[in-house]
């Protein structure tokens, strides 16, 4: 067998042939199965990218209508899991409420029936179904508030909002927000899509999968960083102080959250439409002092940073759009991982059709043949 040399980070390792999108760093181009991620942004929703994404084709009028029926079939929550996060400490960060719950998933629907067809669309409608449910009503009892049932009337955007607030959302409102979960949906073999990968690899069932891979998202290097990016702001307080902040925190070696990438060397393509979004939601309902904080921030990064390909990634300007539609700050990773949920069963699926257990090697740097030593002889 060929030995490759070591790689921190696995950087440029391919781990998997795969046909659910495409990453041109360079060229800041993203497809999804080959459908620029603008055109879908702009022409398709959430749950009909989700279908285009797992079954690999844009689906037809009545399998969208079918798709969309029995993910709404599948919204609502066992009482039993609705009872258990009701006993969740109030203080938790909701991303470890999303990682239990989700991994409580399995305790009702785990049949591991994996190579039947009937099972994978039952899981993926249960997961797509129930996410958004779960993560809303961690917010709502963690208030002292019983959780707002979804309403069958809604499309999955409204229903989330409304679930949020128990207040129809305004219609702009939930289209935006649809908008960001088809732009967060799916991204190669990001950090959190291995880790799925690798955990359905042991053929696991698909809520150990997605457990896995949520508690791998809320990391700040990773889909966490949205959340430290309001952080930044919040701490840098004004237009004027961007730029003395960031050159120090550049000065100490710190990562600026919502910078940098390893394979985007150009402005993500994502960041650019999520700041659109912000603009177009700050023309109609008003500013977000905010926004002119991090335009001042961009600015600073790319100039000081740009030389070495670092620029805003998608976790920059979610967090606005976030914030200016009433979200809680820590709720925006697990909307993070509504989204990617998507993506995450698209890569299941793929996998399990053509599967072998990950299972890398190592460089080995430490001792052999090391004798014994008695505790009473330690220091
Ligand atoms: C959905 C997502 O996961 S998008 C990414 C979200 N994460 C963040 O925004 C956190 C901040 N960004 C980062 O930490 C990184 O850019 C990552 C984790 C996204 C990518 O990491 P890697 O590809 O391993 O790059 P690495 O951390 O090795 O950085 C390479 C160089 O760029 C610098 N760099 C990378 N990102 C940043 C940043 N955000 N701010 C300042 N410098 C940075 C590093 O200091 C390093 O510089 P050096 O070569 O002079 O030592
Ligand atoms: O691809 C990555 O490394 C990070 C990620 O998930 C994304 O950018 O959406």
């Amino acid at each position: 067998m060929a030995v490759c040399e070591y790689k921190p980070g696995l950087e440029g390792i391919p781990a998997t042939r795969s046909e659910v999108s495409y990453v041109d760093g360079s060229q800041g181009l993203l497809e999804y199965r080959g459908i620029r991620i603008e055109e879908l942004a702009a022409k398709s929703n959430f749950l009909e990218t989700a279908y285009l994404l797992i079954w690999g084709e844009l689906p037809s009028k009545t399998e969208l209508e079918k798709f969309q029926d029995e993910v709404r079939y599948h919204r609502r929550i066992k009482y039993r899991i609705r009872d258990m996060m009701k006993c969740f400490p109030e203080t938790g960060h909701p991303m470890d409420a999303l990682q239990a719950s989700a991994a409580a998933l399995g305790l009702f629907y785990s049949r591991r029936a994996l190579d039947n067809p009937e099972y994978i669309r039952e899981a993926v409608v249960r997961l797509l179904a129930k996410i958004p449910t779960m993560v809303a009503a961690f917010q709502l009892m963690r208030n002292g508030n019983d959780p707002v049932q979804p309403r069958d009337d809604l499309d999955y955007s409204s229903n989330f909002l409304y679930m949020l607030t128990e207040q129809e959302p305004d219609p702009f409102a939930a289209q935006v927000f649809d908008v960001c979960l088809t732009l967060h949906a799916e991204h190669t073999i990001n950090a959190s899509t291995f880790s799925a990968m690798v955990t359905a690899s042991t053929l696991t069932d698909p809520y150990a999968v997605i457990a896995s891979a949520v508690g791998t998202l809320a990391g700040p290097l990773h889909g966490g960083a949205n959340e430290e990016v309001i952080a930044m702001l919040d701490e840098i307080g004004s237009v004027e102080n961007a730029r003395p902040f960031i050159e120090s925190a550049i000065a100490q070696k710190q990562k600026i959250m919502g910078f940098g990438h390893r394979v985007y060397t150009v402005k993500d393509p994502r960041a650019t439409i999520l700041q659109n979004l912000a603009e177009q939601l700050f023309e109609k309902n008003g500013s977000d002092p905010y926004y002119d904080i991090a335009v001042e921030v961009e600015k600073v990064v790319e100039e000081k940073l740009g030389h070495k390909g670092i620029y805003a990634n998608v976790d920059f300007y979610s967090g606005l759009v976030y914030r200016h539609l009433g979200i809680p700050t820590d709720l925006f990773t697990p909307i993070f991982a509504i989204a990617r949920v998507a993506g995450w069963l698209a890569h299941w699926k793929e996998q399990l059709a053509v599967n072998r257990i990950f299972r890398p090697t190592q460089e080995y740097v430490g001792n052999h043949g090391v004798s014994y030593l008695p505790i009473e002889k330690r220091s």
